[in-house]
């Protein structure tokens, strides 16, 4: 399932806040076509690290190259760049339809400022019409194309989760990032959503997804990190991971056995 081309590759990345660490000299990759688990405790520094990865924060310390690039660090520039992701707390346009969510998901990737109000001359029009092409299609493929004209904010939750994620798509990322994205869910949603990470992965891209929901990681991933009081604690296939003392430890609020060594 690996490439040999990384798409995501974070070397020892750390994020201070004041005197707290939540990251510490974390390395990260992630290869071509990977879905890969990033699971740990409450306050483990999960989110902080996507952070990291998507220019919200900008890490203390370390690198994060995608595609062998230096991301930029701004989050807008890094949605160019390739890097997408949805928020654990949704954040969708409430007030617009779900087709106009994710056509403002494509605005990274037009030339023609979708939110302009001048120029709507002919080549405004034929980006416009593009952009909804391309999310009308992507709505489909998230599985709510019937809902294209309902004001996000009516749309139950689940579907919301779905919305997010096609609006993610629409920048026409290399690398998506989920945070969470089955929270709240019932099973037969989360089954859902299970099934569009692998068709995502499909479509040629990488996924990282942040869950607390182990059953759904260990189903979905080819391989799962864990942080542990912001330190990558253990990495590996689901099957090693799952049954791996140190992080059983972890999680029941023990201490993680110094002794062992981590692995790389
Ligand atoms: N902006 C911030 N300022 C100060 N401390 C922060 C900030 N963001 C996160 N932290 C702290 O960093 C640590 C890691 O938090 P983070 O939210 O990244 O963990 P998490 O693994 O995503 O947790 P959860 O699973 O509960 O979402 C926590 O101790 C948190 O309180």
């Amino acid at each position: 399932m690996t490439g040999s081309t990384a798409v995501l590759d974070a070397r020892g990345v750390t994020k201070r806040f004041g005197g707290l660490t939540a990251v510490r000299d974390v390395d990260f990759t992630v290869g071509e076509g990977e879905i890969v688990g990033l699971i740990g405790p409450n306050g483990a520094g999960k989110t902080t690290f996507f952070n990291c990865l998507t220019g919200l924060y900008e890490p203390t310390a370390g690198e994060v190259r995608y595609r062998g690039r230096r991301l930029p660090s701004r989050p807008h520039d890094v949605t160019r760049a390739g890097v997408a992701r949805t928020f654990q707390n949704i954040r969708l346009f409430p007030n617009m339809t779900v087709l106009e969510n994710v056509m403002v998901g494509r605005h990274c990737r037009l030339r023609e400022g979708l939110l302009s109000a001048i120029g709507r001359g002919p080549r405004y029009r034929r980006a416009e019409a593009e952009a909804e092409g391309t999310a009308r299609e992507l709505l489909e493929f998230a599985g709510i194309g019937r809902l294209a004209g309902s004001l996000a904010r009516n749309l139950p939750y689940g579907d919301q989760r779905r919305l997010e994620i096609a609006r993610a798509l629409a920048s026409d990322p290399g690398l998506l990032l989920l945070d969470e994205p089955t929270a709240g869910m019932n099973p037969q949603e989360t089954e859902r959503t299970r099934e569009l990470v692998l068709a995502i992965r499909d479509r040629g891209l990488a996924v990282v997804v942040i869950e607390h929901d182990m059953r759904f990681i260990f189903g979905l991933c080819d391989r799962v990190a864990v942080l542990n009081q912001g330190e990558k604690l253990v990495e590996g296939p689901p099957s090693d991971v799952q049954s791996d003392e140190r992080v059983i430890a972890a999680y029941i609020g023990g201490a993680p056995d110094d002794d062992e060594p981590e692995e790389a």
